[in-house]
């Protein structure tokens, strides 16, 4: 099974809260048919089961802070595990969140071919995030939170961009642009890998 997903693309989408990392994701999905995974959204989905293990992670999240990294992994790799017979490429969307969960998933899953990394400035993600937040029912989305999963996202996950830069696989999209306009270099990006 791991042999499978060896052979698959692998592309880590990083990026602050609100950037629009899922944004980018849902028509990348739509155009090359990859597999896209959230970290954020199988948390979340774990969260809504309503087991124990969920009620911790909901503690956690609503803190803005990270969620231990086992558990993130291990909920990743089993959702690439349902998908390696019919994957063309992954997704892996809001993950690294730090560079240990970048190391951890090169030994027990494999290396990345594409580091996309969404940017966008401060003020513009938490414009993006309080809107949402309107409408999303997600429980981080609201100021106080919103300020530490920034904070965190400078601290913690900044890093890891610095760590695949050195090899060479970062592409920087300015995601301030109007959403089509990003998709058009995610898209350049996307197609240099074949
Ligand atoms: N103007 C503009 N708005 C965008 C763009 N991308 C996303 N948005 C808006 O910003 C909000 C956040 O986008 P998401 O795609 O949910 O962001 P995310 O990076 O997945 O955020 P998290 O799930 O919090 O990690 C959404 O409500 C989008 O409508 C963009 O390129 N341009
Ligand atoms: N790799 C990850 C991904 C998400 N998370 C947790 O899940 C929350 C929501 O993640 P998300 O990717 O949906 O949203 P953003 O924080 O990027 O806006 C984070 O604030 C963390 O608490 C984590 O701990 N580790
Ligand atoms: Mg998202």
């Amino acid at each position: 099974m791991a042999d499978k997903i060896k052979d698959a693309k692998i592309v880590f989408v990083v990026g602050g809260p609100g950037s629009g990392k899922g944004t980018q994701c849902e028509k990348i999905v739509a155009k090359y048919g990859y597999t896209h995974l959230s970290s954020g959204d199988l948390l979340r989905a774990e969260v809504a089961s309503g087991s124990e293990r969920g009620k911790q992670l909901q503690a956690i999240m609503q803190k803005g802070e990270l969620v231990p990294l086992d558990t993130v992994l291990d909920m990743i790799k089993d959702a690439m595990i349902a998908k390696a017979d019919v994957s063309k490429g992954y997704l892996i969307d809001g993950y690294p969140r730090e560079v240990k969960q970048g190391e951890e998933f090169e030994k027990k899953i494999g290396a990345p071919a594409l580091l996309l990394y969404v940017d966008a400035k401060a003020e513009t993600m938490v414009q993006r995030l309080m809107k949402r937040g309107e409408t999303s029912g997600r429980a981080d989305d609201n100021e106080e939170t919103i300020k530490k999963r920034l904070d965190l996202y400078y601290k913690a996950t900044e890093p890891v961009i610095a760590y695949y830069e050195k090899r060479g696989i970062v592409r920087k999209i300015n995601s301030e642009l109007p959403v089509d306009e990003v998709f058009a270099i995610v898209v350049k990006a996307i197609d240099e890998l074949k």
